[in-house]
């Protein structure tokens, strides 16, 4: 009798357990999500198409502003409209800012050891702040003006070079360089390109592992597929290289700290951190919290990465949009030459306090970031508890992902929303802050973008300079419109078979190669399509 009653309360105490799990799954789902049929085993991966952010902008308009997907065996849930992002990324910003645990970028990040694609923990509060208060602050920013100023004059210079010895000069490659520079320059204290090309390759195979979609990330039972093809041991050798080189800079950079410390130059006690790169500045905060709350090696090389794998590509690409957009639109082109120039006056070169001048500047690279948000998707969130949006329940553990180029294009909020028109942005206060969810091209909330003030400062100069400078034209009469802006996502065969999770690092972090060149002609570049 005594063992009977000992087994009620337990019985009782799991049967209550069992039914409020089960109630909170269910109010969870009570209203379901609409939601494509779906087929066996790959669900709705064939949906996706090559570009992701439009098919989904095309399921959206069937199911709605919140659709449910399914990918392999992982749910993900399609926002597409701002009142969505606005509920995910602000009202319940707290539960959504997890990221789901994606193999590729664990295995390049050193178990995801960085911010951008670390678990909402602890952990990720350490590292964000550090990103957030060290390395991109306003004040870190404004301190790299020097590196940003001749970096972006030496990218002018070169066109000038190259179009005096050959007609043909690649713009984009140009502008790859110039962001490269200077993301290298801030964060490893020197550039790694020229004779490192070492650092080059190594930097472009990271980059393109990023837009692939391993199958066992969707189809666990297939993960075989990714071992056979190859793609596993290539993600191993890029994480060995990249490893090695990054040792190679931290080991460098203590070298360099000892030196200084032998000859009495140490500056950990010197106010004046205008000089310190990135590197140094995470290997002094190591120094200095030694005892309190210890950063690893690990750690510092993979924020080192997040830098690169979150900022030079997505830069890059935004700034090429906007160069074709001017090209294609030449009143506007010609709008922002005379601002830029009477800005500019005699003094014939640009300073960085000049831009505070340029509203129109700014205007033209808002609406190119509304036109073609380099990362359309954003990056993946993933709840982490059951809850309710805009009346649909999600359960805890699914991954969300924000169709940003979508709300972009809305034309309940957007007067002719395919229409590249900067005016939009002049007598208003919509900006990318992450404040206003009709325009989010740096997401928003906890998990926004730390990187804006870095990317906005390098994209203004650099536009503001290439205007300044130069006059572009379409050769043999060619017009704007004929410019080609079909986007590439740079998909391989592995990014075939990828779903709308991995997609968002793709469009994150492809690039667009224009096929566009620089004629130079009688001292006016004009921009050939090939
Ligand atoms: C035009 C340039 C850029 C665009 C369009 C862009 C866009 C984005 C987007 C959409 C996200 C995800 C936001 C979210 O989940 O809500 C993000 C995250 C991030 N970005 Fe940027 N970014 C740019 C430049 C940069 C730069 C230059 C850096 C650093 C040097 C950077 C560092 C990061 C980091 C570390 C995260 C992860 C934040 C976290 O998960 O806590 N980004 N970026």
């Amino acid at each position: 009798m005594a063992g009977l009653q000992e087994l009620i309360i337990p019985v009782i105490f799991f049967i209550t357990l069992a039914f409020f799990l089960l109630r909170r799954r269910y109010t969870a789902r009570k209203i379901q999500l609409p939601s494509p049929g779906k087929l066996p085993i790959i669900g709705n991966l064939h949906q996706l198409g090559k570009l992701p952010h439009r098919s989904l902008q095309s399921l959206s308009k069937r199911y709605g502003q919140l659709m449910l997907l399914h990918l392999g065996n992982v749910e993900v849930v399609v926002a597409s409209s701002a009142a969505a992002a606005g509920e995910i990324m602000k009202n319940q910003d707290l539960i959504f800012s997890n990221r789901p645990e994606l193999s590729i970028p664990g295995r390049l990040l050193y178990g995801g050891r960085d911010v951008a694609f670390s678990r909402y923990a602890d952990y990720w509060r350490q590292m964000r702040s550090i990103c957030v208060l060290q390395l991109l602050s306003n004040k870190k920013v404004r301190s790299f003006r020097g590196v940003r100023e001749e970096e972006t004059s030496l990218m002018v210079e070169k066109i000038e070079q190259l179009g005096r010895s050959s007609t043909v000069v690649n713009l984009s490659d140009q502008l790859l360089g110039m962001s490269n520079g200077v993301i290298c320059r801030v964060a490893l204290g020197r550039k790694y390109g020229g004779e490192e090309n070492r650092f080059k390759r190594i930097l472009a195979e990271f980059i393109e592992l990023f837009g692939t979609s391993p199958v066992g990330d969707y189809i666990p039972w297939l993960a075989w597929i990714d071992r056979v093809n190859g793609l596993d041991a290539r993600v191993e050798r890029v994480a060995k290289l990249f490893d090695e080189f990054l040792e190679d800079v931290v080991r460098d950079h203590r070298d360099r700290k000892k030196l200084s410390a032998m000859v009495g130059d140490d500056d950990d006690d010197d106010d004046d951190d205008a000089e310190l790169d990135f590197v140094d500045i995470l290997l002094q905060f190591q120094r200095e919290n030694e005892n309190t709350s210890p950063v690893e090696d690990e750690a510092i090389k993979a924020l080192i990465l997040d830098m690169f794998a979150a900022g030079t590509d997505t830069s890059f690409a935004a700034m090429e949009w906007t160069i074709a957009e001017l090209i294609r639109n030449p009143t506007i082109m010609k709008t922002l030459q005379n601002e830029v120039r009477k800005v500019v006056g005699r003094k014939g070169e640009i300073e960085e306090q000049d831009l505070e001048k340029m509203t129109y500047l700014k205007a033209v690279i808002k609406e190119s970031l509304r036109l073609h948000p380099p990362s359309p998707l954003l990056v993946p969130r993933e709840s982490t508890q059951d809850t309710k949006v805009l009346g649909y329940g999600v359960v805890s553990g699914t991954c969300v992902v924000i169709n940003a180029w979508a709300i972009g294009q809305d034309p309940t909020l957007w007067e002719n929303p395919e229409e590249f028109s900067p005016e939009r942005f002049l007598d208003t206060s919509i900006d990318f802050k992450g404040q206003h969810f009709e325009f989010i091209p740096f997401g928003a909330g906890r998990r926004g973008c730390p990187g804006t003030a870095y990317a906005m400062a390098v994209n203004e100069l650099a536009i503001a300079k290439l205007v300044h400078k130069f006059n572009f034209t379409l050769p043999n009469g060619g017009r704007g419109e004929d410019l080609d802006m079909t986007e590439a996502n740079g998909i391989t065969v592995h990014k075939k078979k990828s779903n709308a999770c991995n997609h968002i690092k793709i469009l994150m972090l492809a690039t667009l190669y224009l096929t566009s060149y620089l004629l130079y002609k009688n001292n006016e570049f004009r921009l050939e399509l090939m």
